[in-house]
């Protein structure tokens, strides 16, 4: 048996215009998904995945998405559901050279699906780490970041940028450019998480901004603009010069929070915010966050905000429609073994 676990993230900037080649930078938090693995002696793949409740029934099948589920919901919303995990599988087959392996696989997860935290990400990267354990492949890191991205690309009909994936194998902050993807340094900043309850679908909010960007000049400059946005954010980090982990100063946090808030109001004009989204975005403002913005895909789910002090998560609590509130610690490993086993660096 094995099991790995892998971060999810949020968007210190750079959602969406990410897809189109601007640079972004996604930071690693400490919530992770876990995938337990069992190999099986047929090429069957059983799947229980206790958090992926649809119309509220948990689902449980097996043999992949070929065979009929054992749920009482319609299969195409059962493949839909399932899509990551089974495009982990494939990519873990893949990379083991074993296009039959079966396997039994559990999903257990700190992260809300759908809600820009990177959910998709996580579940794909440490499947990917579990499946090939399990056939004794060992990946690094980057190696896994990229069969994930290549899943997440094919499951959101090659909409899809690396950042969320590269953030969640690596850890730590990011910076993704197309297909260029480093490891930076970033101070500790003092995340706030607010939850709406909701959910976004990515694929579906990533083809709307295709169509804006494809429809009208200003909202492909609009896209640029989130690139310059992160170009100047990145400068400041750089300038900022601050040891990894070490507490960022309060220029740098006041500077860093302005451009979120920029950020936001230009993913706002390209139609992924949604009311109960801007709502907590001004509640974590009026409580005196350095600045706040959604995080991920949008349409519903998390934003993220800047204050190191209570006063936001307090402002959060308060707020009609808020579910929940967390502070996010930024998560130094990125995927990692469950099961003892040490990964040769
Ligand atoms: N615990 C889980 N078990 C099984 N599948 C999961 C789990 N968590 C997430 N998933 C898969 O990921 C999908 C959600 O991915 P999606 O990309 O829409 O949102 P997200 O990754 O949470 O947010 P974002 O991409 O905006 O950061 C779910 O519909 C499901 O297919
Ligand atoms: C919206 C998006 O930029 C981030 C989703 O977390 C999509 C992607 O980068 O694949
Ligand atoms: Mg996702």
């Amino acid at each position: 048996m094995t099991v790995s676990s892998a971060p999810g993230k949020v968007y210190l900037f750079g959602e969406h215009a990410v897809v189109y080649g601007e640079p972004a930078v996604p930071c690693a938090i400490e919530r992770r998904a876990t995938v337990t693995v069992d190999p099986r002696d047929d090429d069957v793949v059983r799947v229980v995945a206790e958090d992926l409740s649809l119309n509220g029934f948990a689902v449980e099948y097996s043999g992949s998405t070929d065979e009929h589920p054992d749920v009482d919901v319609p299969t195409p919303l059962v493949e839909a559901a399932m899509g990551y995990v089974d495009a982990a599988v494939d990519q873990a087959r893949d990379a083991a050279g074993a296009p039959d392996a079966g396997f039994d696989i559990t999903v257990e997860s700190e992260i809300p699906l759908g809600a820009g935290l990177g959910s998709s990400a996580a579940v794909v990267v440490a499947g990917i780490d579990a499946a090939t354990r399990a056939l004794d492949v060992e990946l690094s890191p980057r190696e896994i970041a990229d069969r994930a991205y290549q899943a997440e690309h094919e499951v959101q009909d090659g909409q899809a940028s690396r950042a969320d994936t590269f953030a969640s194998a690596m850890g730590g902050a990011v910076r993704v450019e197309g297909d260029d993807c480093q490891p930076i340094d970033a101070p500790s900043l003092p995340f706030v998480v607010g939850f709406d309850g909701g959910s976004g679908d990515t694929g579906k909010l990533v083809a709307g901004v295709r169509a804006l960007r494809d429809r009208y000049d200003f909202a492909a400059q609009t896209v640029e603009t989130i690139g310059d946005i992160v170009r100047e954010g990145e400068a400041l980090l750089a300038d900022a010069d601050a040891e990894a982990g070490a507490d960022p100063d309060e220029d740098l946090l006041e500077a860093l929070g302005e451009l979120m808030n920029f950020n936001h109001g230009l993913l706002e004009a390209l139609g992924v915010s949604s009311r109960s989204l801007d709502s907590l975005v001004w509640a974590a403002r009026s409580g005196d966050a350095y600045g706040a913005k959604l995080t991920g895909a949008g349409g519903g789910g998390c934003i993220v905000a800047l204050d190191p002090t209570p006063e936001t998560e307090t402002a959060l609590q308060y707020t009609p429609g808020c579910e929940d509130v967390f502070r996010a610690e930024l998560a130094t490993t990125g995927v990692r073994a469950e099961d003892g086993e040490v990964r040769d660096e």
